[in-house]
């Protein structure tokens, strides 16, 4: 099947790879083309725009950093609008707010494409692995059309409604995941400056009722201050920026993902926005005196 792909990113690089390496002819497209050329060398093609790509393909997936980037490979010239037509199937797979899918999906379908948002569960290694859970809203054929794929980027594919659902679902979720990083955070700090080993806190809190992949994967590399990219803090924070957008749409007080939101800012202001999220943990940390 030929499938394009727009945004070589941390996830869309690995997504686009699996899809290669499982058989699927793929033609790429990245706003720094270059980024392009590792694709190449594994037998993508490429296209010049994302027009080119939506041209030559049946169906195109995007996976790009947040709503203002969706919008404009849709809206912008030589963007998706300009080829997508009846027969064309567009999967944006980007984290965005229901509000820009929905602007997405009311220009594609005006234009007889279909449309299909389809935001992901998982990070850098569960994309490389074909491991991603996979929160779909929109057309159901073009969902159907889209299994074979989404088995290969993927461990588990809902279909979750109409358009927008699939977006909330993942703000949700993020929103959750936000909230544990930045306790997890403080409960580090906190084991090591009262006295603790904090591997041993890691060890105490992998047995108990709390006990996560999450915990487990980013607290050794917290511990020794690694915060290599998985799932850059600034996705994170924009992630927590529009859940409570939604929180506010739906009259949700929360204010423990609203302070959680306040410390992702914070570390963005400190310079740590392309770090990883788990990054957050050194808003916690006192600050180092100045020296004189
Ligand atoms: N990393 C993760 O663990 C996960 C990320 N996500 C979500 O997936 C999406 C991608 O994340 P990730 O791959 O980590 O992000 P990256 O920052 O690594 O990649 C972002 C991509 O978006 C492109 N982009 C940014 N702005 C524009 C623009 N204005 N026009 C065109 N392209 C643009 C970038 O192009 P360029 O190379 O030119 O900068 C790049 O291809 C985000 O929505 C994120 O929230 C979801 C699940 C997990
Ligand atoms: O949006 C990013 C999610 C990262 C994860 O699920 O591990």
């Amino acid at each position: 099947m030929e499938v394009g792909f727009l945004g070589l990113g941390i996830m869309g690089k690995a997504m686009s790879m699996n899809l290669l390496k499982h058989g699927f002819k793929v033609t790429v497209w990245n706003r720094t083309l270059s980024k392009c050329d590792e694709l190449v060398e594994h037998g993508a093609s490429v296209g010049e725009t994302p027009a080119a790509v939506v041209k030559k393909c049946k169906y195109t997936i995007a996976m790009l950093s947040d709503p203002a980037a969706a919008l404009s490979v849709v809206f912008e010239k030589d963007g998706v609008l300009e080829a997508i037509c009846g027969g064309k199937g567009y999967i944006d797979m980007s984290t965005v707010d229901a509000e820009t899918s929905t602007k997405i999906n009311e220009a594609i379908t005006a234009k007889g494409g279909s449309f299909l948002e389809a935001p992901v569960s998982g990070s850098k290694k569960p994309a490389e692995d074909g491991q991603l859970v996979i929160l779909a809203a929109g057309e159901k054929a073009l969902y159907d059309e889209a299994i074979p794929a989404f088995d290969v980027m993927g461990k588990k594919s809902f279909f979750l409604g109409p358009v927008g659902n699939g977006a909330k679902m993942k703000l949700v979720v993020n929103m959750i995941m936000g909230s544990m990083m930045n306790a997890f955070s403080e409960g580090l700090e906190l084991a090591d400056k009262s006295g603790l080993d904090p591997q041993t806190l890691l060890g105490v809190l992998d047995l108990a009722a709390i006990a996560n992949p999450m915990f487990r994967l980013k607290g050794p590399t917290m511990i020794q201050g690694n915060y290599s990219p998985a799932f850059p803090l600034k996705h994170q924070q924009k992630d927590m920026r529009l859940a409570l957008a939604l929180g506010d749409e739906n009259a949700i007080s929360m204010p423990v993902a609203a302070a959680a939101n306040e410390a992702f800012k914070k570390a963005r202001g400190l310079g740590l926005g392309d770090l990883d999220f788990s990054a957050v943990h050194e808003t916690v940390k006192p600050l180092k005196p100045a020296s004189s």
